[in-house]
């Protein structure tokens, strides 16, 4: 039978530092490409996170998924390995040389939470700043 598709978003805000530094970079191409996002000792953000999900809801459980369920993978995929870390140094995926730009945060974590909710992950949306704003659906060219 046919059955209703809704989505269900679940925001959380976590704070963050980091630097905008390509390493295979000259400092000065650094300098000139990323400006004062490139200063050596880094700036930080209170970035702001809606996750997504999208799917039928279940006739017994009349969820499209359990919000606990979510917080959990919210918790495990975004909190534990970002919020209070200095982005470049604190996590393995932006340690080997990935730039910090949100566009990457945004992609890092969407790859984390496919983790925990497979086929239900809709979208992503990192807000860096109350102007700066991303997001993602999984799309590769
Ligand atoms: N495409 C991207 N461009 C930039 C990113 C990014 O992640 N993706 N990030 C930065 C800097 O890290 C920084 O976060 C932006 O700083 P700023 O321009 O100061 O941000 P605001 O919009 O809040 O500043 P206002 O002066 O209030 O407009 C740079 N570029
Ligand atoms: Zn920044």
């Amino acid at each position: 039978m046919k059955q209703p598709v809704l989505t269900m978003t679940r925001r959380e805000t976590f704070s963050a530092s980091h630097r905008l530094h390509n390493p295979t970079l000259s400092d000065e191409e650094n300098a000139r490409i990323f400006g004062k996002c490139n200063s050596p000792n880094g700036h930080g953000h209170n970035y702001v996170v809606e996750v997504t999900v999208k799917g039928p809801v279940d006739e017994k459980t009349g969820m499209v998924m359990d919000l606990v369920e979510l917080k959990k993978a919210v918790e495990e995929a975004i909190m534990k390995p970002l919020d209070h870390k200095n982005i470049d140094k604190d996590v393995e995926y932006f340690r080997n040389g990935v730039v910090s730009t949100t566009e990457n945060v945004t992609v890092f974590i969407w790859n984390q939470l496919k983790n925990y909710t497979k086929e239900l992950l809709h979208e992503v949306k990192v807000f860096e700043t109350e102007k700066n704003i991303f997001s993602y659906r999984g799309d590769i060219l």
